[in-house]
């Protein structure tokens, strides 16, 4: 196991992006921010925290449940019964840019399922999508605009984004 991030690395991290999503996003309107529940929806949090303390307004922040939009719930070793949680947006997305945040962006295929599932809620002017931790293997033609940290890892090799929130402890790890 390696440490490739962090407590403060992943505090430095956020700072950097919600900057970089202040000067780019908030030149084409108010950005909301949409995590991926769950590690997206503690990272969209804290940085609809950031953003609001650059812009100095409040920044609306949702979270997205893509478990019924994912391509392996039929899958065969799908249990079937999968744990649907809810999805928590108190906003209007209509003519938003919706800032998607996910924690690692691997095959594409969650983010392609969270698009799936944006875009049932409504029609935004534009979908942008920050990472924590962009890593090779894309299975779908799906990049991210906001990217925290390049992991050079392996194929068979495992990114881990532990968070206080959730696990007790703010650390990427490669296993
Ligand atoms: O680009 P992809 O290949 O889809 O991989 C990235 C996804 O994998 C992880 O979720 P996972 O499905 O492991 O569930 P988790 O949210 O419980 O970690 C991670 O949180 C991303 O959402
Ligand atoms: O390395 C990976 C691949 C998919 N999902 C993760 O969280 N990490």
């Amino acid at each position: 196991m390696k440490v490739i991030l962090d407590a403060e690395q992943i505090a430095k991290t956020l700072l950097d992006l919600a900057g970089e999503i202040a000067d780019r996003a908030s030149r084409a309107g108010d950005p909301v921010i949409i995590g991926v529940r769950s590690r997206g929806e503690i990272l969209a949090q804290r940085l609809a925290g950031r953003l609001a303390e650059r812009l100095g307004r409040p920044v609306p922040c949702g979270t997205l449940d893509i478990t019924l939009y994912r391509d392996d719930l039929n899958a065969p070793h799908s249990t079937g019964h999968p744990l649907v949680q809810p999805t928590e947006i108190g906003f209007d997305i209509d003519d938003k840019t919706v800032i998607l945040v996910d924690d690692v962006l691997y095959t594409g295929r969650s983010v392609r399922a969270a698009l799936s599932a944006l875009i049932d809620l409504g029609r935004p002017k534009a979908i942008r999508l920050a990472v924590l931790v962009e890593r090779g293997g894309r299975e779908f033609p799906i990049q991210a605009d906001y990217i925290g940290y390049r992991a050079e890892v392996e194929p068979g090799q495992v990114v881990q984004v532990n968070l206080i929130e959730s696990d007790g402890k703010d650390e990427v790890v490669v296993e």
